[in-house]
């Protein structure tokens, strides 16, 4: 089979605090070399599957690579996918959400502003002499949003904001002016920016920045995406990649648990964890001389009260275990 070409994110999304997409491939099973957090080779070699070639992309650059098939499939948080989609046909589609790497797009304006909304922002401003100026990642969604917003349209109809993306000017409405930031992008307040749109995560760069939340524009994580290159084989290849990722990531919220009872308890027992949902298809019985070994795959919020339960059937030799991998 020709190889499936991956890509696998640079920044935020491969860092050991926030999303670690290098432990994540590890957790799966693959012999992964040249991707450790913050120390990232361009090509990255996955040693025990010779059907993938991968190379790092920067999610800002993700979608790009997608569309023009540089790379097949990669991981990308949904954000990225939806900035380039707003204005391109949408070519990418998605294979999977792989649960980590959560953000929220929003919309923020210093903690001492009088709005409550995007709207009253609109409002409050009517008539003003000098443009209303916003700093963004994400000018394509954010000139979306701010075209649907009601006060928006009370005030300024259909006109298309003005975006910036460094030289390159689009847009008749210039007394709302979206201009494109490269990070950082919090700090544009302070230099005299009415608004922002930008990611986040604990909240921790708004507070520190003095900035709170107006409105929430979408929520995101990473997931597997895969471009119009990937076809047939590669399809396929893509969803077992998909499934691999996924059972490590299942897996990770996961005990594997096993216990004795008397033989005599093992049905009712198994009763017992069937009826609270404390595993997940049915518990597994080994029976032998004098007792019975159960055996569960629980969620991991569950086991505290499973433990508790079991207890009342005088359960012994009590033994759990991390999972590595979990297909359901
Ligand atoms: N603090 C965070 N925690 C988890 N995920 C994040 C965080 N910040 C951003 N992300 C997600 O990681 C992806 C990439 O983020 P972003 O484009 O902001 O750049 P980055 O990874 O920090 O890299 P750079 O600093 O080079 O811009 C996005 O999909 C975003 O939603
Ligand atoms: O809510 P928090 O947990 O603070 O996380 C959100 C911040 O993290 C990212 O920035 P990063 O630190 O990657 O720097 P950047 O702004 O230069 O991209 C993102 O752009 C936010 O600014």
């Amino acid at each position: 089979m020709e190889k499936i070409v991956l890509g696998l994110p640079k920044g935020s999304l491969n860092n050991v605090n926030r999303g670690n997409t290098y432990q994540l491939f590890k957790d799966a099973g693959y012999e992964i070399r040249g991707y450790e957090p913050g120390n990232e080779s361009y090509e990255i070699e996955v040693l025990n599957d010779n059907e993938i070639k991968a190379f790092l992309t920067r999610p800002q650059s993700t979608p790009v690579e997608l569309t023009r098939g540089m790379v097949d499939i990669a991981i990308v948080g949904e954000d990225w996918v939806k900035e380039e989609s707003v204005s391109n046909d949408n070519l990418i589609t998605k294979i999977g959400d792989l649960d980590y790497g959560q953000t929220r797009l929003i919309v923020a304006v210093p903690n001492e502003s009088p709005y409550s909304s995007l709207t009253e922002l609109f409002r409050m401003n009517t008539g003003r002499k000098t443009p209303i100026l916003c700093f963004t990642e994400y000018p394509n969604l954010t000139r979306q949003f701010i075209m649907n917003n009601d006060g928006y349209k009370e005030i300024f109809g259909d006109a298309v904001p003005l975006v910036q993306v460094r030289g390159l000017v689009d847009g008749d409405n210039d007394m709302v002016q979206i201009i494109n930031s490269d990070g950082a992008t919090e700090v544009y307040i302070a230099k005299g920016a009415d608004l922002i749109v930008d990611n986040t995560q604990t909240g921790s760069s708004l507070k520190k920045a003095g900035l709170v939340e107006l409105e929430t524009i979408m929520h995101s994580s990473s997931g597997l995406y895969a471009g119009p290159s990937c076809v047939d084989k590669k399809m396929d290849k893509a969803k077992m990649i998909f499934e691999q990722l996924y059972g490590a990531i299942t897996a990770r919220k996961h005990f594997d648990v096993k216990f004795n009872v008397n033989n005599d308890m093992a049905t009712v027992v198994s009763s017992f964890l069937v009826d609270n949902s404390y595993c997940s298809d049915e518990p597994t019985i080994n029976p032998g001389k004098k007792y019975s070994q159960i055996n569960v795959l629980i969620p991991k919020n569950k086991f505290p009260e499973m433990l508790n339960g079991i207890k009342n059937y005088d359960a012994s030799s009590i033994i759990r275990n991390d999972v590595k991998q979990y297909v359901k």
